[in-house]
């Protein structure tokens, strides 16, 4: 048994948990219910009175992260302790978007000024690409970047781009590489000339092998279009924070953006890893994206618990996986620039929390991290959302929706946040079986029949969400969003007493397909492993089934 179920508030929280009113009755009892449980900062608003939640329930979570010493832990973070201990690392992406004049002491050394020489190296470079002075081996100015990376090392750059598509003002485009698939890198380079190509390898480790891989093919493509060995440099940059290997691989050292050991991938699109966004967007607006962060860091750090944005928002997560057996939770973006996401926040959430021991080692005797899914509204309205009014699993989502739109026609935004607003009112208050029945009152089917599909009508409602407003998307809201998500996940691993900054379960499987691989290029067929993987490995090499 751990410390935190034994506690008398993990005990108090698992009864209660069992006496709390249906949501429509939370409601009735309480007009003042939206504005009691709202909270605005950093130019987000979050509703979270749809929650299956009393005053009570608030006390209680919020003594739960009091004893897990959550405030402590927070502090420790900003303060670049080692929390991250089986790496021994310091965890400091909020160092990366900190103001030009504050001390963040990492191993004992000020990292801000590298931070900040960081950001005007990249800042040099995107001037000199966006202004045509960068020339290719051609003499052409470049028109297209291809961003060789994967997990953290792409989907940051990726998403974010792609969330920011109306602030693209340098006229330049990006493609994204992450898959070893051949296929993905193949399509990419039918499309491009390699006069006016720049390609940058994200790679903190320089030693991925999808990365290393993608980036090899692209070299043999430039040097086979007719580039030489010299002007690979001109066409190739690397962001990592391992230059040995990277200039060992062939990249100028002059063309190498560094990273830090205290940057988890996953956290890193705020570093020279959002190199590609600010390509696109340009310096200013990558500026505004580490500014909006900023300002959910420094709410985060200093805000009582009871009105902490991510606090609230983690709590009531950790409140329907470890009370209410909720196996996962729902993202639902209802903007179109915002689609990918769930796909981030999976990531970023699932790597962070997907883990089964304490600190000291100890065997979790509670859930920890959800399945993080998700979509864009209001497609999945007409797909998952099924299962999230009906369906038996208790699925508790988050909405989030800017009030106004980058294209504003017609009524088009205000049937999508009609939309948004409708499905969070009927997860909530479903349908009963009384008002199935009043609502096949006119049609001329029997009683009988009346009641059966009315049964099937029924909806039980108390399905808790929360909305997350912003007046519109902009750079600066969409950092403060990411960074609320990155907390949020925080918050749950603290309580939780877990590392939410190592990933060695993605090892093993690292370490296997190596294995496999050189099995497949073996001179004879593979008879060392177990039968399913002996066979599988058999019939790749022999190409047919
Ligand atoms: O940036 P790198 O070192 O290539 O790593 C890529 C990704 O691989 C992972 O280690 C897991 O596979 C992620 O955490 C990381 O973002």
């Amino acid at each position: 048994m751990t410390i935190l179920t034994q506690s008398t508030t993990w005990k108090a929280l698992a009864a209660h948990s069992q006496q709390i009113p249906h949501m429509r009755e939370l409601f009735a009892g309480d007009p003042a219910r939206f504005s009691n449980m709202s909270l605005s900062t950093c130019g987000l608003f979050l509703d979270y009175s749809k929650n299956r939640a009393t005053p009570e329930t608030l006390n209680l979570l919020l003594t739960l992260a009091q004893e897990a010493k959550l405030d402590a832990k927070i502090k420790a973070m900003f303060a670049g302790d080692i929390i991250n201990t089986t790496e021994k690392r310091a965890v400091l992406h909020t160092a990366l978007r900190s103001t030009a004049g504050q001390s963040i002491i990492a191993e004992g050394q000020d990292i801000v000024p590298e931070v900040q020489q960081t950001l005007n190296k990249m800042q040099q470079f995107v001037t000199s690409v966006t202004s045509g002075q960068w020339k290719g081996y051609t003499g052409k100015a470049i028109t297209d970047i291809v961003s060789i990376g994967i997990g953290g090392s792409f989907l940051g750059p990726k998403i974010v781009s792609q969330a920011l598509r109306p602030y693209w003002i340098t006229g330049l485009n990006c493609h994204f590489v992450a898959n070893v698939d051949g296929t993905s890198i193949s399509e990419k380079l039918k499309l491009l000339d390699p006069e006016t190509t720049l390609f940058i390898m994200s790679s903190k480790s320089f030693g991925t092998q999808e990365t290393l891989t993608n980036t090899l093919t692209a070299k043999a493509w430039f040097l086979a279009k007719g580039g030489s060995q010299s002007d690979v440099a001109k066409h190739f940059v690397a962001v990592t924070s391992n230059v040995a290997k990277a200039t060992e691989f062939g990249i100028d050292a002059a063309n190498i953006f560094p990273m830090w050991d205290w940057v988890g991938g996953r956290y890193s699109l705020w570093s020279a890893i959002g190199l590609p966004i600010a390509l696109l967007i340009g310096m200013d607006n990558f500026r505004s994206l580490l500014k909006g962060a900023h300002q959910m860091d420094t709410h985060f750090a200093t805000a009582p618990l009871a009105e902490n944005m991510p606090v609230i928002m983690g709590l009531f997560s950790l409140w329907y996986g470890n009370f209410f057996n909720a196996q996962s939770h729902v993202v639902l973006t209802y903007d179109h620039y915002l689609r990918g996401l769930p796909a981030y926040f999976q990531q970023l959430d699932m790597e962070s929390n997907g883990k089964s021991v304490t600190l000291n080692g100890t065997h979790v005797d509670y859930s920890t991290g959800p399945v993080i899914w998700g979509g864009e509204g209001t497609n999945g309205q007409h797909a998952y959302h099924q299962l999230l009014h009906q369906g038996t699993a208790l699925i508790p989502a988050d909405f989030i929706m800017p009030l106004q739109s980058h294209n504003p026609i017609g009524e088009h935004h205000d049937q999508l946040a009609s939309n948004c607003f409708g499905q969070t009112q009927a997860l909530m208050q479903g349908r009963t079986l009384d008002e199935a029945l009043a609502e096949l009152s006119k049609s001329n089917l029997s009683d009988e029949e009346k009641l059966l599909i009315a049964k099937h009508k029924v909806m039980p409602g108390n399905k808790p969400s929360n909305t997350l407003l912003m007046d519109k998307l902009t750079p600066e809201t969409l950092g403060a969003l990411i960074a609320l998500y990155e907390h949020r996940t925080f918050v749950q691993g603290a309580i939780w007493d877990i590392n939410s900054f190592d990933q060695w379960g993605v090892e093993l499987g690292k370490t296997l397909g190596n294995d496999v691989l050189a099995r497949i290029g073996a001179d004879q067929e593979a008879t060392a492993l177990d039968a399913s993987s002996n066979g599988l490995i058999n019939l790749y090499r022999r190409g047919k089934i």
